[in-house]
């Protein structure tokens, strides 16, 4: 799926535009306030901008402009799923009910939409939780759910709005290793603060300031060559010697 957006919404300071190729994870990065965020408010439906044009492959998620009754689709129909920084799991359904709700939603049978929850639960490596209450989870265990969710519902484009950041420091690797895993061949935007993330990732890095892109590119190259300063500021001390990390980390040195 190629997903392109263009989005004015005055009162925020934001004007931006840009494309997310099919397959391409596009890390966003930048200050607090710069805009990240309302990008994603925007593309999953829940903030309308003043003008702009969304589209993923040939569906019109809106059209819009002045003087003229444009295009909106709703949350619901875009084919895009958020993963926000909280899990926000309903607290009345079963785990699996929670993953099951999106197919069953899509008009998948009630038998057939709790086995993709259960083969969902079973990638994101929590299958023997099916069972309980989202209240009976811990954090890392809730938001491996809520990535089940997200994925049950074999969204078209996937929102990560900072999904580690509700997450004890020890639980990061091991939800950023189930994200490599389960975004492969996605098309994806993350937002995150993470220098890490977006190299684990993410092949391609958007900058935004204040609302605008000021930088963008492969995350490797933007790394290595930082443009701005808050760019500079965010991979200060990283070593982009070692080559890219693979599962296994990187190549040992000769
Ligand atoms: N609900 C809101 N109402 C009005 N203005 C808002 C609202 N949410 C955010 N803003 C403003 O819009 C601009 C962009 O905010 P946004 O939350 O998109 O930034 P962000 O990059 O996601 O920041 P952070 O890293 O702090 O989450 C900021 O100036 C912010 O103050």
């Amino acid at each position: 799926m190629t997903f392109t957006l263009a989005a004015v919404v005055a009162r925020r300071g934001l004007d931006v535009s840009f494309t997310v190729a099919p397959g391409e994870t596009v890390a966003l990065l930048g200050s607090n306030g710069a805009g990240k965020s309302t990008v994603v408010e925007i593309s999953a439906g829940l903030l309308r901008p003043d003008s702009g044009r969304a589209s993923l492959d040939d569906r019109v998620l809106f059209d819009l402009g002045a003087g003229r009754p444009g295009v909106w689709l709703p949350p619901h129909a875009r084919g895009t799923a958020l993963l926000a920084q909280e899990p926000l799991l309903f607290p009345h359904l079963s785990v699996r009910d929670n993953v099951a709700f999106g197919p069953r939603s899509a008009g998948e049978s009630r038998a057939r939409s709790r086995e993709t929850a259960d083969e969902w639960l079973a990638a994101a490596e929590v299958a023997d939780l099916a069972d309980r209450r989202p209240t009976a989870l811990s954090g890392g265990q809730a938001q491996r759910v809520a990535v089940a969710r997200a994925l049950a519902a074999d969204p078209r484009l996937l929102l990560l709005d900072e999904p580690m950041t509700a997450l004890d420091v020890a639980a990061v690797p091991a939800q950023r290793r189930l994200l490599h895993r389960v975004l492969a061949g996605r098309s994806v935007i993350l937002v995150t603060h993470d220098p890490l993330d977006a190299l684990a990732l993410a092949s391609r890095v958007i900058v935004l300031e204040r609302g605008r892109i000021v930088e963008e590119g492969a995350t490797r190259t933007v790394f290595a060559h930082p443009q701005t300063e808050f760019t500079r500021a965010l991979t200060f001390g990283l070593d982009l010697s070692a080559g890219p990390a693979g599962p296994a980390g990187p190549a040992p040195a000769p």
